[in-house]
């Protein structure tokens, strides 16, 4: 069986010179690359105890939905500005390429409640560190922070430091 790193395809130049985009449709569009991707995933929260699992749109969604399931916990969305019907807390940040807003549900987390944060990679670290703060806005804590995939030298882990963080697959650039 091929090891996770093998199933992501990296792009050069996309979508801005500079940038190697690392594309998880190659990890997802094969039933191994899925499976291992997602149990690799569920490893890093092996002894952590947490009441909910929030990803970030979208690529959030997908890795963190199926480990809630597995670990039968509830799924917390985090949205781009816009998308969310009812009362909601915001946030602005940069991205590596770009600047965003997103936002929670304001009945989402019940204050008290132990968090694990899920996205599918760390750049910056901008997004998760401005979801970290809605969760933490809304009374809950976050105990945890996992992705499958980590740009180190990116330092986003720096900006990350007052968290328990982990990832599947590191690469050292960018
Ligand atoms: O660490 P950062 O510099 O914040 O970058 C990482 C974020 O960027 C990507 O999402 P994107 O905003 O492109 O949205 P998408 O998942 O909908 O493609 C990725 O899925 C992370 O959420
Ligand atoms: N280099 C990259 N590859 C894939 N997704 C990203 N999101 C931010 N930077 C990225």
């Amino acid at each position: 069986m091929k090891k996770i790193e093998e199933y992501v395809r990296s792009i050069p130049d996309f979508p801005e010179e500079g940038i190697i985009f690392r594309d998880i449709t190659s990890v997802l569009q094969d039933a191994d690359g899925l499976h291992l991707a997602i149990d690799s995933m569920q490893a890093l929260l092996d002894g952590v105890d947490f009441d909910v699992v929030v990803g970030a749109e979208s690529r959030g969604f997908v890795f963190g939905t199926p480990i809630a399931y597995n670990l039968h916990k509830p799924f917390v969305l985090v949205r781009k500005k816009g998308k969310l019907p009812c009362e909601t807390v915001s946030r602005s940040y940069a991205l590596e390429y770009g600047t965003a807003e997103i936002e929670m549900h304001k009945d989402s987390i019940k204050p008290g409640q132990r968090v694990v944060l899920v996205d599918d990679l760390i750049a910056t670290g901008g997004t998760i560190e401005a979801a970290a703060k809605l969760v933490e806005e809304l009374g809950g804590k976050v105990v945890k922070i996992i992705f499958l995939m980590e740009l180190a030298g990116l330092k986003g882990r720096e900006r990350l430091k007052d968290y328990d963080v982990a990832s599947v697959i590191r690469y050292d650039g960018k």
